[in-house]
């Protein structure tokens, strides 16, 4: 049995395309409140995509119910995570995996160090996904998750039972992969929400500074054991930039819905990370500096 901690966007999308291959789900959500309120509608979950619902069955269970934890994905925000999984640690079984879903860095970090030495597996996910009620969830944009281990083991069996439902590919280098997930998003998320923005007009109000913020981003991925040019990394940019156009970044529609961001696990991750090598990155700063003073007039916690 997959249980699935935080059922909100991601972890509804899991949950359904689980459950739409027959796997076994347990949703965990909040508390006792929540759980009455999936039951009384049938602990059924609702999966939009191009237009079409489909309705699937779920199990529900809140956090602290007692059935042994085998496998869990966690799929709260960067900002929850820790304190959701030490909400749950009596309940994983001595052998339990973990796979952390969240965007950024740091969290990551934390709750691998909390749960040793339980196995924690970290992924990255550029699907799109987002809640149009409490048990509905739009899949937006179909992305792929990349799954490895940050202590380098092998490929952990378990993760078979997504074959068939999940886009999902076992990569032997996660931290990296997520680093550069990192950089693409401290180079469009700030802007959007300066700027109040999509993605595809952040070049045009970003000007001549985003290139040079790339610059200062490619250093530093440079001093975290990436070697890519700053041109391939304006590249790939650019070309998410291009991809996702349309989308409202997740920053900028957590702003929007007056929740907490995950700047501090994106540029606050990026600048503590640079620091620590002794770089210089005045722009990130200054970006880090206008994101946070915004955040904080338009009353946004910040951490
Ligand atoms: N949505 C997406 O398309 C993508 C998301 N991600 C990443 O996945 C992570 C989750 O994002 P997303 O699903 O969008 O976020 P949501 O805010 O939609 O979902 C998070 C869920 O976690 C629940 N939660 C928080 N704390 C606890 C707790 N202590 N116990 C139980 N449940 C808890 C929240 O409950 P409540 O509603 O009650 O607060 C909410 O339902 C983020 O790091 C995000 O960056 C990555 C790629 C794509
Ligand atoms: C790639 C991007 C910017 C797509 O919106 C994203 O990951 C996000 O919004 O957090």
């Amino acid at each position: 049995m997959i249980y699935i901690l935080g059922a909100g966007s991601l972890g509804l999308l899991w949950a359904a395309r689980l459950a739409r291959k027959g796997q076994s789900v347990t949703l965990l959500v909040r508390d006792a409140r929540q759980q009455r309120l999936w039951q009384a509608a049938g602990n059924r979950l609702e999966l939009q995509q191009n237009g079409q619902t489909q309705s699937f069955q779920v199990i529900t269970e809140h956090l602290s119910g007692h059935q042994p934890i085998d496998y869990l994905l966690v799929c709260t925000k960067a900002t929850d995570s820790l304190a959701a999984v030490q909400s749950l640690r009596p309940r994983l079984a001595p052998d339990c995996e973990i796979l952390l879903m969240q965007n950024g860095l740091g969290s990551q970090q934390a709750i691998s160090r909390l749960l040793a030495p339980h196995r924690v597996l970290w992924a990255s996910v550029t699907d799109g996904a987002w809640r149009n009620g409490r048990h509905r969830v739009v899949w937006a944009g179909a992305g792929q998750t990349l799954i490895g281990d940050p202590q380098q083991g092998p490929p952990a069996g378990w993760l078979r039972q997504f074959d068939g439902s999940i886009d999902w590919l076992w990569v032997d280098d996660i931290e990296q992969r997520l680093w550069l997930k990192l950089a693409v998003n401290c180079a469009i998320n700030p802007y959007t929400v300066l700027f109040d923005c999509h993605n595809g007009e952040v070049p045009l109000h970003a000007g001549a500074e985003l290139d040079a913020v790339i610059l200062e981003l490619q250093s530093l991925l440079q001093h975290q054991g990436l070697s890519l040019t700053p041109a391939a990394l304006g590249e790939l940019v650019h070309s998410v930039i291009v991809k996702t156009a349309a989308n409202s970044s997740s920053m900028r529609q957590d702003v929007h819905a007056g929740r907490q961001t995950e700047i501090d696990y994106i540029l606050g991750h990026a600048l503590r990370q640079a620091r620590q090598h002794g770089l210089r990155t005045p722009l990130l700063a200054d970006l880090h500096s206008r994101l946070r003073t915004h955040l904080q007039q338009a009353g946004i916690p910040t951490g």
